[in-house]
């Protein structure tokens, strides 16, 4: 929380100096009040009609600076919240493939929805309620001392008291807070899963599935606040009866103080409303301190990843080879590899019973898996001593997912980066997919909605199109055609195969008697 306060220093402190002022005026005003009596029971009309303007005036301008001082509030509030976003979007575009694997999709989601929406409203929120009490306990034990010395003490080892008798529900506190952060993950993730299940459930007709199994997690989550809800409720009691005893022993005393004649009738308003004023800014203070703590909490979850650029980055030269390769991703599923050696230029089918480990040997290859077993070699170097990044510009993966992403055909192909329009129309032309976006309202410029716009075939073919246009040494296509009707795939395949010095490991399940000879390898995995 610290990092993001200091980011902003200077508006953070112009915040600061505003609240001081709101809280200053509000104890001046307090401090009037000695005054104000002792002219009314004394007569004096004059002095007491100037003290009513003077305390009017002064409400007024604590009224514009506590607008202005809420405004600046959620301002700060909503630009430290997109600093901690930027953070965690740092951190997973730095994560490597299985470090981004380790967590589901929808945990990334509730963290930059559901627990920065609790970091908003309990987080900063809490901190400046922090500050702004801090301010307002000075101000009135500042003021207090006015009255006399001896109260002032008093209210000093009440307040002190007052302030860290709750810290024993600290540790509760933050562990409720964890909980409730784990069960918006889950709730989060359960839901997305089942919704995007919908079809399935629908012609299952088991759509209330939807509702069962979701609503598991969202009673889960309502215990999870509920159990909040009470370890703040026990602490405010605390918090409550200590302010009540210690409001009783400032006013006992101020009264005590007046009857002996040592201070003026006066100063029994001043010493309520100083005691009440303390008290309750302690009580919020400690509140908010106990609630923020727990909050920000929640930032330590986070993995903070700085990007990993070490390892050797060079262009593919001459063959990617192993022996003894073997992958193992639990103890029960350990994969292991014939020995291979991958040409530049050559173009090699993978073929083997669903299961056998197509896959995750072109996972190896791009370098997303990287505790294997045995030798994989990248020319001469070995897999485990290469930069990822580098692996990833000499290679292209088209997987079976063919993700589209919520923009236009252009940027579902370019990813961003510069491509004459020349290049896109080639690739897409090799790929078959051109005719289908010229046809499109704004061609290239059409923005596709997730995956909606496009049947299987026609988001596989812009997969394709995006390796071609990419255009790197080594194409790993996992089923590349599989949603392809037969003269499509075969104009596909025939492009791809053509490409005189790439490197080409394609997976199949339908190998054409025709395509053989278009490759020279055929390797079965068992
Ligand atoms: N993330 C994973 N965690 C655990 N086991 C996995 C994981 N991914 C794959 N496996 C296991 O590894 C083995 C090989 O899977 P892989 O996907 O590589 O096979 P494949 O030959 O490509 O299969 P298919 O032809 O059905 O796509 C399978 O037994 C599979 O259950």
């Amino acid at each position: 929380m610290k990092k993001y306060f200091l980011k902003h220093k200077g508006l953070n402190l112009l915040l600061i100096v505003l609240l001081v002022i709101q809280t200053g005026i509000n104890t001046i005003t307090s401090l009037l009040l000695i005054p104000m009596m002792n002219f009314l029971s004394n007569h004096k009309q004059e002095d007491f009609i100037k003290i009513v303007i003077i305390m009017g005036v002064l409400f007024i301008v604590m009224i514009i600076v506590g607008n202005l001082a809420q405004v600046l509030q959620a301002d700060l509030t909503q630009r430290q919240v997109n600093d901690i976003r930027e953070d965690i979007l740092t951190s997973v575009s730095n994560m490597d493939y299985e470090q981004f694997h380790s967590h589901k999709s929808e945990e990334y989601v509730s963290w930059l929805t559901n627990d920065l929406a609790m970091v908003e409203a309990e987080g900063f929120k809490n901190y400046y309620s922090i500050i702004e009490n801090i301010v307002a306990i000075i101000l009135t034990v500042a003021a207090l001392t006015q009255l006399n010395w001896t109260i002032t003490i008093t209210a000093i080892i009440l307040g002190i008291i007052m302030a860290v008798a709750p810290s024993i529900f600290d540790k509760k506190m933050r562990k409720a807070v964890e909980n409730i952060s784990e069960k918006n993950e889950s709730f989060t993730s359960i839901s997305n899963n089942y919704l995007t299940g919908f079809d399935l459930l629908f012609h299952n007709e088991r759509t209330v599935l939807l509702i069962e199994k979701i609503k598991n997690k969202y009673e889960e989550l309502k215990d999870s606040k509920v159990k909040q809800a009470k370890v703040q409720a026990a602490m405010m009691v605390l918090i409550l009866f200590l302010n009540i005893i210690a409001q009783m022993t400032i006013i006992g005393m101020t009264g005590y103080y007046i009857l002996s004649g040592s201070l003026t009738v006066g100063a029994i308003m001043t010493g309520g409303n100083l005691s009440g004023s303390l008290y309750n800014s302690i009580q919020i203070m400690v509140g908010a301190y106990s609630r923020a703590k727990a909050n920000g909490n929640i930032l330590d979850k986070y993995p903070v990843i700085e990007r990993d650029d070490s390892g050797i980055s060079k262009d593919f030269d001459n063959l990617i080879s192993s022996n003894n390769l073997t992958y193992k991703y639990n103890d029960k599923s350990t994969i292991t590899y014939p020995s291979f050696t991958f040409s530049k230029g050559k173009k090699y089918a993978l073929i083997g019973a669903s299961g056998s480990g197509k896959t995750t040997l072109l996972k190896l290859l791009i370098g997303d898996l990287r505790k294997y077993q045995g030798n994989l070699n990248f020319d001469n170097d070995l897999y485990s001593e290469l930069n990822v990044s580098s692996l990833h510009n000499n290679i292209s993966i088209v997987d079976q997912s063919s993700h589209i992403f919520s923009d236009t055909v252009r940027n579902n192909l370019t990813l961003g980066l510069e491509f004459t329009d020349q290049e896109i129309k080639e690739a897409t032309e090799k790929a078959q997919i051109s005719d289908y976006i010229n046809n499109l309202e704004d061609g290239y410029d059409t923005i596709l909605k997730d995956t909606g716009d496009l049947s299987g075939g026609q988001a596989q073919r812009l997969s394709l199109a995006r390796a071609l246009l990419f255009n790197r040494n080594i194409f790993l296509i996992d089923e590349g055609t599989s949603s392809l009707d037969k003269e499509n795939a075969r104009k596909v395949e025939d492009t791809i195969l053509k490409m005189k010095d790439k490197t080409v490991i394609m997976i199949t399940h339908h190998l054409r008697e025709e395509s053989k000879k278009d490759f020279d390898q055929i390797i079965e995995l068992r």
